[in-house]
């Protein structure tokens, strides 16, 4: 399988030239990097001045497959501000190391931004969930992370953050209350829950045993992301802003012959995309008028 991991992605100076590249194409030096989650990639085509370079240009990069993921990165302005957009993710089940799955969220580090916005289709657990809400991230169970597999195991790379990274608050909470705000503004806010995400292994979705499990546990969605990356980021100081579109409702009981598909979430995912795109857009307006990027 050529997407087979190496996880040889943890040197600095690898990702500095990685970095290095990518700041030769463009002018751009983003302040909030955005990593958009499956059929999400829309949030790029939002941006002004924009420069797109697919990975398979970018040096050491790896390819990621899964559909619904672009796999290209854009640098341009998103109401006013300089962002890079990270149109497709690597996912530890498609064989990546960690390293790999949490290399854009250092690439953007290393391109200056201070913030990262990270999104991903997820299933509704909390039953007032409906297909097409959103949940802001307020924090997350980790499975893998609890069992040992994390992108921080191995020799810590001191320019990147310390040994024993807290994660306490680790949704910046600042950030969660400019959200909810806009989607106020949006009149949306019946539609944006706030809640907890749990991070499963994947590729395959869940039991109804875990889903009960993870019920009682008060997890509100749960997807197959996007926690590795928030790590990485606070890692490495950068804010943490997490989202998830809610793509299929998970399904808690025996014999209902109803069972998720990836092609039901990004159906879902491109039904919601544009609102979530908006969402997303004016709450990077919210971060410029408050400085938070300063
Ligand atoms: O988390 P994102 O990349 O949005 O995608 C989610 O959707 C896919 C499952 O349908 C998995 O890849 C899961 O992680
Ligand atoms: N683990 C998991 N990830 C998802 N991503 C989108 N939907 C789901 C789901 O139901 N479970």
């Amino acid at each position: 399988m050529s997407s087979e991991s190496t996880d040889n992605l943890n040197s600095y100076e690898k990702m500095q030239e990685i970095a290095d590249f990518i700041l030769g194409q463009t002018e751009i030096r983003p302040r909030i990097g955005i990593i958009c989650g499956s059929g999400l990639s829309g949030i790029g085509d939002l941006l002004s001045e924009k420069r797109t370079i697919p990975y398979t240009e970018i040096p050491h990069f790896p390819k990621c497959k899964v559909s619904g993921h672009r796999g290209e990165l854009s640098l341009g302005l998103l109401e006013g501000v300089p962002v890079v957009c990270f149109q497709g993710r690597c996912h530890y089940y498609e064989g990546f190391g960690m390293s790999e799955v949490v290399l854009a969220t250092r690439i953007m580090k290393l391109l200056g931004a201070k913030i990262m916005i990270v999104t991903n289709a997820a299933g509704g657990l909390n039953p007032s969930m409906k297909v097409g809400d959103m949940m802001i991230i307020k924090d997350h169970l980790n499975f893998l992370g609890l069992s040992g597999i994390s992108p921080l195991r191995g020799s810590n790379e001191d320019r990147l953050g310390p040994r024993f990274p807290s994660l306490t608050d680790l949704y910046d909470g600042g950030i969660r209350q400019i959200a909810r705000a806009v989607a106020v503004s949006m009149n949306i806010q019946h539609e944006v829950h706030e809640g907890i995400l749990a991070a499963l292994g994947g590729p395959s979705y869940e039991t109804v045993a875990e889903l009960k499990f993870l019920r009682l546990a008060g997890v509100d969605a749960v997807g197959m992301s996007t926690v590795h990356e928030a790590i990485a980021a606070r890692h490495c100081g950068m804010l943490v802003f997490g989202c998830s579109l809610i793509t299929n409702e998970c399904i808690v009981e025996y014999g209902t012959n109803r069972e998720p598909n990836h092609e039901e979430v990004i159906e879902a995912s491109k039904n919601g995309a544009n609102k979530f795109a908006t969402f997303i857009s004016k709450l990077v307006s919210g971060l410029r008028q408050q400085d938070t990027i300063a």
